[in-house]
């Protein structure tokens, strides 16, 4: 199969827009290089999705920091002249001949975790994230309205199942959700946000808000997403710098769903999911952090890149932060395991407020 002349010159006209953008500093305008382009136009996946599929979030946003996504899992490996070069620059150096390490979640380490904040000074809120595909369904831009359906159904028969008193809630799909509540759940980081432009230009949101919910316990700590940027992303998140506690509470409800659907899994990439800064763990440890002097210092960025943390916004992905208050979490999530990657977070987490401590 080839991707048609019309798809073919809209993959030239990305190229030629993100050359010719002088502001943009995606991956993808680093790595799509004339020859990737020459050689991979014409390729379409089984499922048909094309170059175009793969690069046109990171054409259309030219504020991308990555700029491209798998509509398949057949294009990690199809569109690998593209995808490769970006993981490795994104995933602190992993190879094309590099694989993920076997899974080690930390059952036995949680107790090393102990509270980053116990006084409650600097830390508001800490959370362990993952997603998860199931399997035999592709990506967003690839399900119909009938897959959808079919897979929130699934997992609406998993949710009911669960007995766990801790872990046990209810699902509350998109449609029908009254504005209040949905403006609520999101303002108070419980549920994702709508109509993200990097998901839609990569024709992620199709059938929205059909398929689409959360579930959550009645405290709201153990929460699962379902069918935003990925199929499932588990969550689980309180008040407070008790890293330990997330990890172990995390740890109990992906087991409870683990059992009942099986996830894909790609044996040098780890767990799939949609986005590749996502692969591998799919783990990002966040807590959300009060370091006011460290903060207002010009090498503070430096400091947490150093140490491999992600700086985000109050209201997550490309918000601002608001009060002082910084989400810092993991930024890698392929190469290294479970364990680590929520250890990186804490290590560094744990320096940024003896280093905050020390500040005058
Ligand atoms: N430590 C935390 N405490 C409370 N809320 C958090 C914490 N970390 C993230 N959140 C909230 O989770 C929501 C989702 O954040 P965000 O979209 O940045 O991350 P994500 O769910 O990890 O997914 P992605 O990386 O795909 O964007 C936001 O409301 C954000 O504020
Ligand atoms: N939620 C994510 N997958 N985040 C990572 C990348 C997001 C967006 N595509 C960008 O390049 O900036």
């Amino acid at each position: 199969m080839t991707a048609s002349p019309e798809v073919q010159k809209s993959i030239e006209e990305v190229y030629t827009k993100l050359q010719g953008a002088s502001d943009c500093t995606s991956l993808l305008k680093k790595h799509l290089t004339k020859d990737v382009v020459a050689k991979n136009k014409s390729k379409k996946t089984r499922l048909g999705a094309t170059l175009l599929d793969v690069i046109q979030s990171g054409g259309e946003n030219l504020d991308s920091g990555v700029g491209i996504y798998a509509p398949d899992a057949e294009s990690y490996t199809l569109f690998s002249d593209l995808f490769n070069p970006v993981i490795e620059e994104y995933h602190n150096g992993f190879k094309a001949t590099d694989t993920q390490p076997a899974i080690d979640l930390g059952e036995k380490n949680v107790g090393d975790l102990t509270d980053l904040d116990p006084e409650g000074k600097f830390i508001v809120s800490t959370r362990i994230r993952c997603g998860r595909s199931l399997q035999g369904y592709p990506f967003n831009p690839c399900l119909s309205e009938t897959n959808y359906k079919m897979m929130e159904t699934r997992m609406k028969e998993i949710f009911s199942s669960i007995t766990d008193p801790e872990l046990k809630g209810t699902y509350y799909p998109l449609t029908g959700m009254d504005e209040e509540t949905k403006k609520k759940l999101i303002a108070d980081h419980f549920l994702f946000k709508e109509g993200d432009r990097f998901l839609k230009a990569a024709n992620a949101n199709r059938y929205w808000p059909n398929g689409r919910g959360i579930f959550h316990n009645e405290k709201k700590t153990f929460l699962v997403w379902v069918n935003e940027e990925d199929h499932l992303r588990i969550i689980s998140m309180q008040n407070g710098g008790n890293v330990g506690e997330v990890l172990g509470r995390l740890i109990k409800g992906l087991n409870l769903v683990a059992v009942k659907a099986p996830f894909a899994r790609h044996p040098r990439l780890g767990w799939l999911t949609f986005c590749p800064t996502n692969l591998g763990t799919t783990v990002r440890a966040s807590v959300h952090i009060k370091l006011p002097k460290i903060s207002a210092k010009d090498d503070f960025k430096k400091i947490c890149s150093d140490m491999k943390l992600q700086i985000r916004g109050i209201h997550g992905e490309h918000s601002e932060s608001k009060e002082g208050i910084y989400d810092i979490s993991n930024k890698q999530r392929l190469g290294l395991t479970e364990y680590q990657a929520v250890r990186q977070m804490y290590d560094g987490v744990k320096k940024l407020i003896e280093l905050e401590k020390a500040a005058a």
